[in-house]
């Protein structure tokens, strides 16, 4: 197949760069007052104003007529109706059916998903309000008092961070907590001060193979059990599993009637909306929860229906694309003036990354473009006094999304109007920058003034919504995952296969037990033996 890199539609994007990529965004503006208000959309409560873009009003028709040779909106229509979009693992993507209202079917291999989900939510609030009312109760009978979810990647960083965004929400009288690294430290850190017969252990693992989870599940198996006197009879009480296998979560010993189930059509990274995000709803109740689904569900809806250039998914990845591709920009920062959001950011480069960073077609041929941007970020105003010096001075472009709220949950005097007037400062700064002759006209010396010039023309995106809820949570999750799927159209990739964290996998495997003393001849690179064998002498 010929690769979209001579299209007609890319080499019409590669000569409009080229007409445009001088352009300042301060004449952008200069030509066009209306800008900051048109080159906006509204929708789903988000208001993204994407008008610090170095693009003008043709820009997007072009992204759009690229995204259409690729086929975008028939793959929009072919992910919401189960086809099998995945192909390499040859799977439906149907993250969008665990949102999806009661009345609505959706039939897959013959089955209607649609009242699986809802069973599975029913059985999750069902336990939800056992274990916050108190009627579940632990081994020695006392009710449950902390959380402890055990999973890694997507099960954990969607659950840890709307843990984080959603604490406003949440229960008070419930610890929560996460362990994902195989790490000793992680465990004994997040365990070292809670009483194993009030504790509840939620092991999350689609695969429930993850060698991570299932070493981290078993030591806290151990430790509850060492509370107990080994009565193995406790772990129905304190544990459950959320995953897609049962026989291996039977295999554990955790009673299937205590397994919440999701589906191969579920992605890691995709899950938090499904019964991985038991943790979330044992947070905020089921009703916080469904409150997050309908959110995410009404993006969804924009997204599915909206034409491109009003879809908010739809812009953001095709601003993504026009920096990947035409600008060679290599990285996103994502900045949420939000503390509830600070983990976002985290969240992001797992469902971002994991999804988009692969140099082969779905057809397997290797790509001759870039793709899958780096994400990265942290909360503001903490950001500004670390990294945004080499946003706004350096030599390399980063585009930003800033991500602000109008309401704060937690209004006390004029903090929030000074972390809005913030981010809106930031964007600013980095769009209009200050010119040799400002700097000088405040009265600067020559020498200094190259010093405290800011070129400008940094690209931002600012999405403003009125206050962090879970319904807010759900919109914007799922705008990220959806901007994620139109690149990964565009790009021609399977957004949805993660081949790349195999190899580690199977080599980590065959190392552990060489790490032994008694471990046997090595027979890796020089470089590989060498550190085997300096561990060996060092662990003794
Ligand atoms: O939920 P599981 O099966 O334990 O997998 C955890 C994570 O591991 C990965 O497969 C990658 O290592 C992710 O895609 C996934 O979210």
């Amino acid at each position: 197949m010929p690769s979209i890199t001579s299209s007609p539609q890319w080499n019409a994007l590669q000569d409009h760069y080229a007409s445009i990529k001088d352009v300042h965004l301060r004449d952008f503006f200069r030509e066009d007052e209306s800008r900051g208000r048109q080159m906006t959309i509204e929708a789903a409560g988000l208001y993204l104003d994407y008008s610090k873009n170095r693009i003008n009003r043709q820009t997007l028709d072009l992204l759009i007529n690229l995204a259409d040779s690729q086929g975008l909106p028939g793959k929009i229509e072919a992910m919401f109706t189960g086809e099998k979009i995945n192909l390499t693992e040859n799977r439906a993507v149907l993250h969008t059916a665990l949102r999806a209202p009661k009345e609505m079917s959706l039939v897959v291999d013959g089955v209607d998903v649609v009242p699986e989900v809802h069973a599975v939510l029913e059985k999750m609030s069902a336990f939800s309000q056992r274990v916050r009312s108190g009627a579940w109760k632990g081994h020695t009978g006392k009710p449950i008092k902390n959380i402890v979810n055990i999973g890694i990647g997507g099960s954990d960083l969607g659950p840890v961070m709307a843990y984080e965004a959603l604490k406003h929400f949440s229960d008070r009288n419930l610890t929560v907590r996460f362990v994902s690294n195989v790490d000793a430290t992680d465990f004994a850190e997040a365990t070292q001060d809670l009483d194993p017969t009030e504790t509840l252990f939620i092991v999350a693992s689609k695969t429930f193979t993850t060698i991570e989870t299932m070493t981290n599940a078993e030591t806290a198996r151990e430790w509850l059990l060492r509370s107990v006197g080994g009565d193995q009879s406790a772990t129905a009480k304190h544990f459950v599993a959320l995953s897609t296998n049962a026989e291996k979560v039977s295999a554990f010993g955790i009673d299937t009637d205590n397994m919440f189930e999701f589906w191969d059509w579920v992605g890691g990274r995709y899950s938090m909306d499904s019964a991985i995000g038991l943790s979330t709803m044992l947070a905020i109740g089921p009703e916080g929860f469904s409150e997050m689904l309908a959110g995410f569900h009404e993006m969804d809806q924009h997204f599915r229906t909206a034409p491109a250039r009003k879809n908010l998914p739809v812009v953001m990845a095709l601003l993504s694309v026009w920096y990947s591709n035409f600008f060679g920009v290599e990285t996103c920062a994502v900045l949420p003036y939000e503390q509830y959001l600070k983990r976002f950011p985290a969240y992001l480069q797992q469902l971002t990354m994991e999804s988009n960073g692969k140099y082969v077609t779905v057809a397997g041929e290797k790509v001759d473009y870039e793709t899958g941007l780096i994400y990265w970020g942290e909360p503001g105003t903490n950001g500004q006094h670390s990294f945004y010096q080499l946003i706004h001075q350096g030599t390399r472009l980063i585009p930003c999304d800033f991500i602000a709220f109008a309401k704060s949950l937690n209004p006390i005097g004029s903090h929030q109007d000074i972390l809005i007037a913030n981010v809106l400062a930031q964007s600013e700064a980095l769009a209009f920058g200050k010119t040799a002759d400002e700097v000088r006209s405040e009265g600067t010396e020559d020498w200094l003034v190259p010093h405290r010039v800011f070129e400008g023309n940094r690209p931002s995106n600012t999405l403003f919504g009125e206050s962090m809820s879970p319904s807010m949570l759900g919109k914007l999750v799922a705008l990220y995952e959806h901007s994620v799927y139109v690149q990964s159209v565009i790009w021609d990739l399977d957004a949805f296969d993660q081949w790349g964290v195999e190899l580690g996998k199977v080599l980590a495997k065959n190392i552990i037990p060489e790490l032994d003393a008694d471990g046997g001849e090595l027979n890796h690179d020089s470089s590989t033996n060498a550190l085997i064998e300096r561990y060996r002498k060092m662990k003794a």
